[in-house]
């Protein structure tokens, strides 16, 4: 079957490691079940995304479909630092996109590709917008926990008090949750927090819920079993996780990398079974040079083998850049590797690797759980609190290392090395060992074919398809002449509705 009969859905990513990776994914599992797939963020990623992957302008086919790309400008040069302060770039990306992929709409439409679905993860809120203004379905795929969007929904709606600038130190009681201590409700909702622009930017989603006919989660039922019960009587949640394990398309086809991974699988290969820690903090966490030189004095008198990532930060981030301890290398010898970058699927998969010592990202956790890696739990801000506290108390996965960025304490190389002894050795570490194969097993059923993530996306599939024939008939009335009567629809009232035709007056949109 050729690609231009497949009906075809448009996800739109936020420029995030931890965004486009779960949005990426979702992409090959659709692609999987026969549909046209078009991914798109900003071409100052998609740049990146190239030099690191094998990604080109042609279609790659996935499963019964097909996969494509195509970047769009952020309307800033290529240079321009702002790019790194997500205050002024989040309302620069809604200003260009909303003008963009209408723009992006149209252009498939006449090609003869009408999209009939577009699906955005969080943070860019006006996808829903533009999808609500050009009459087109749109669902919102979720990257966190279903215990983190219920903390934003509580919030948002105001349904039980959070930490407040007056009573800063509460704990937070929701339904079917542990009780979450004030440090541990996800970070951006604390009135302290260093990162408002992403409460907004997460608020705003919540303020456009009504929009989206479906929310899609990187979670399973399972894992979070009670708490996506009963949110989902409330939203229309579909559990789709874990989406890195794709048993239809395996993820080596089409990766959405930033950067290349180091090569380190043949030094992993070369230890004995589970004598390694993997320590990762993620693509956008960066630690202090105190504390990273605590880490490595923990690793090094622990005495286990250690796989260390240490990503450079983007020039014009602010954050400095880390050194390891004079003389840490030589002592540590082969027992020790530092990467910039890991291929972290292949790594949490490795025999010889016996524990993950993580920042709690929702995509590090799940991975970490579906592989069967303990953790020790080294989270920061945002969700990462929440997952730790999930990790360690509710998946009885984890040792706690810290409590996170707000608490502002120096977590000392004998408290990392008795972790790390804790997670490695000993009936605690057997106990969390059995925990995790229990999760992965569970999430292996639920990918499976029939598994209730596969039949979630399979359902996801056939209402995409049942609504692409309302949208082809509501503006073409056949597939024939489906795409032309879109493309005139976007041309007609899209952009009309969405704002200014021209961005820095190059990027023209009506034609
Ligand atoms: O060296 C690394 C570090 C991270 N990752 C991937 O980057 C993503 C990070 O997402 P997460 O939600 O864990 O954290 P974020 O970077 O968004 O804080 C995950 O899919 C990891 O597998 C990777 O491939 N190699
Ligand atoms: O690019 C940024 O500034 C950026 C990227 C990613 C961010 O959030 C991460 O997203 C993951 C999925 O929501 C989450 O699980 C992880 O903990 C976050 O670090 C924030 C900013």
């Amino acid at each position: 079957m050729g690609s231009e009969a497949l009906v075809h859905v448009l996800l739109v990513s936020f420029p995030g490691q931890g965004h486009v990776n779960p949005l990426l994914r979702l992409g090959k599992r659709l692609a999987s079940k026969g549909l046209l797939v078009t991914f798109t963020t900003p071409e100052s990623i998609g740049k990146a995304m190239r030099k690191a992957s094998n990604i080109g302008e042609e279609l790659s086919p996935v499963g019964d479909g097909f996969i494509r790309f195509e970047f769009f400008e952020d309307g800033w040069d290529e240079d321009e630092t702002r790019r790194q302060d997500l205050d002024q770039y989040l309302p620069q990306l809604e200003k260009v996109g909303k003008v963009l992929i209408p723009e992006m709409i149209r252009r498939n439409a006449e090609q003869g590709r009408p999209i009939s679905c577009l699906i955005n993860n969080p943070f860019i809120p006006w996808v829903s917008d533009v999808a609500d203004s050009l009459g087109l379905p749109s669902a919102m795929l979720w990257v966190q926990s279903c215990a983190c969007f219920t903390s934003y929904y509580y919030y948002y709606h105001g349904l039980v008090p959070f930490p407040s600038e007056t009573a800063m130190e509460i704990d937070v009681q929701l339904p079917c949750m542990p009780l979450l201590k004030h440090d541990e409700v996800p970070s951006f909702l604390y009135p302290t927090t260093p990162y408002p622009f992403l409460r907004r930017a997460i608020m705003g989603q919540y303020k456009n819920l009504d929009k989206p006919f479906c929310i899609l989660m990187d979670t399973f039922q399972e894992l979070e079993h009670e708490i996506i019960e009963y949110m989902s009587k409330i939203s229309p949640i579909k559990t789709v996780g874990p989406l890195f394990k794709n048993p239809k398309a395996p993820n080596a086809t089409v990766k959405g990398d930033f950067m290349k991974a180091d090569d380190c699988v043949g030094w992993l290969d070369s230890k004995p079974a589970s004598s390694i820690v993997y320590v990762s903090f993620g693509s956008v966490v960066y630690l202090k040079q105190d504390q990273w030189d605590e880490i490595a004095y923990g690793l090094l008198n622990s005495g286990v083998n250690f796989l260390w990532v240490m990503k450079p930060p983007h020039k014009d981030s602010g954050y400095e850049v880390l050194k390891m301890p004079e003389g840490f290398l030589e002592k540590a010898g082969d027992r020790g590797k530092v990467v910039q970058w890991s291929p972290q699927e292949q790594v949490l998969a490795h025999p010889s690797v016996a524990c993950f010592v993580t920042h709690c990202g929702w995509n590090s956790t799940m991975e970490a759980l579906t592989s069967g890696m303990p953790v020790v739990a080294f989270p920061q801000w945002g969700d990462q609190v929440t997952d730790a506290k999930y990790l360690v108390d509710v998946f009885k996965v984890g040792v706690r290392m810290c409590r996170g960025e707000a608490e502002n304490k120096l977590i000392t190389r004998d408290v990392v090395e008795q972790c790390l002894r804790e997670a490695t050795s000993g009936p605690k570490a057997e106990e969390m060992k059995q925990n995790a194969k229990k999760w992965s097993a569970a999430a292996e059923a639920v990918v499976a074919e029939g598994g209730s993530s596969d039949r979630n996306i399979q359902a996801f599939v056939d209402e995409v398809k049942r609504r692409s024939l309302e949208v082809l008939a509501a503006s073409g009335k056949s597939t024939a002449n489906g795409g032309a009567d879109l493309a005139n629809k976007v041309a007609g009232n899209g952009v009309a509705e969405l704002g200014e035709p021209k961005v820095n007056g190059e990027l023209k949109v009506v034609s």
